[in-house]
């Protein structure tokens, strides 16, 4: 039984997701404690919960302590299945970090498998599922991480509602990747949405502003924000946006906003850019929010990764001090010093440990 202190350094939500995929993929029980003992409401949420409950599923194992407002869980895991699994929160709980604790479960499963995931496809302080789409997935694809995301309702916070089927190819290992070069910016583009009772005037202006904020640093490239006002396929109302930019050596990064209430649109755009701006300025290879949600891939991984980053994050050195504590994986993260570099761009190495599935 290993135990983990959940209220070590970032202290949140992550701390489970890291724990429990790596618990279940290596077979080793796990006591989290001080469970998010940092936030305004320590123990878990319904997200965290689900996402526990998932990965018990998964495994066919046991989970103790499992209830929303719990601070100390114990998760004992059997053999990972392969099949249909399901987790619905019941609130506008992430999608995205729904996937992010059991996708890396399901990677070492005997067949497919297919996650049924709901809750807010386009959630607060969690990747969008436009995000996972668009940059999460084609990076993890260089790991040699395969699944298909089927985006069947889209659901907004504080409704929730949205459904999305992830199916999920397994590996037999993952292999090291190597995002070093950043090379130049050459693509940028987004998207802009409406959905239910909102004007859809507000996907507009924020497309505007964003454009007339990337354009002030970027000017030789075509901006193409597409404005949508979301239809059939949205639960609830909500606004929000994501600009995606690519580099000639295949790096992707985001900056992304919610709307909400009372918050002019102009400014959801202007945080969009601003954060996009800000992650392609200090020429690494990944934005701040891949950044730690490729540390379990890198550990997991046979062989050495290296990634190039801006300023290390407190969730990444959170989910490396996990994987350390919880696989014999070694983290190194040094300055960047080549031409390139800026004062703050970073070297994240792994020597990965190159976990093997069984039954292949
Ligand atoms: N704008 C964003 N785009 C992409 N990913 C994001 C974005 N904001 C946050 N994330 C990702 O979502 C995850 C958030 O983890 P975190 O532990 O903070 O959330 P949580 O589970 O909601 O827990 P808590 O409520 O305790 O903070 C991280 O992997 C982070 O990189």
């Amino acid at each position: 039984m290993v135990e983990m202190d959940g209220s070590i350094m970032e202290g949140g939500g992550q701390i489970l997701r890291v724990s429990a995929a790596l618990s279940c993929i290596n077979g080793a029980s796990i006591r989290i404690n001080k469970i998010r003992a940092g936030r305004g409401t320590p123990g878990l949420r319904p997200q965290h919960l689900s996402g526990l409950e998932l990965v018990r599923d998964i495994c066919c194992g046991n989970l103790e302590g499992g209830s929303v407002g719990s601070t100390e869980v114990t998760l004992t895991p059997g053999k990972i299945k392969a099949g249909n699994h399901t987790a619905d929160p019941q609130t506008a709980g992430s999608v995205g970090l729904l996937l992010q604790v059991s996708l890396p479960c399901a990677l070492y499963a005997d067949g497919p498998s297919e996650l049924c995931l709901k809750g807010g496809t386009n959630a607060d302080m969690a990747p969008q599922i436009d995000y996972t789409i668009k940059v999460f997935k084609p990076i993890v694809e260089k790991f040699g991480v395969h699944f298909n995301c089927d985006l069947r309702m889209r659901g907004y916070y504080p409704k929730g509602g949205g459904e999305v089927v992830a199916k999920v190819s397994p590996v037999s290992e993952l292999s090291p990747v190597n995002m070093t070069e950043r090379g130049t910016i050459s693509k940028i583009y987004g998207r802009s949405f409406v959905a239910g009772v909102l004007p859809y005037k507000l996907a507009k202006d924020m497309a505007t502003t964003a454009t007339r904020v990337i354009r002030r640093e970027i000017k030789d490239l075509y901006i193409n924000i597409q404005t949508l006002q979301e239809k059939d396929m949205a639960c609830g109302s909500g606004n929000g946006i994501i600009i995606i930019a690519e580099s000639s050596t295949g790096c992707i990064f985001a900056g992304s906003a919610l709307g909400k209430k009372g918050v002019y649109p102009d400014k959801v755009g202007f945080e969009a850019a601003e954060m996009l701006l800000r992650n392609i300025r200090h020429n690494g290879c990944v934005d701040e929010f891949l950044q730690d949600q490729l540390i379990l891939f890198m550990a997991l991984a046979n062989g050495i990764s290296r990634i190039r980053t801006g300023p290390v994050t407190l969730h990444t050195k959170t989910a490396i001090h996990v994987a350390e504590q919880l696989t014999q994986a070694k983290f190194t993260v040094t300055k960047a010093d080549d031409e390139n570099a800026s004062n703050d761009t970073y070297i994240i190495e792994c020597q990965g440990v190159g976990v093997t599935n069984p039954h292949f």
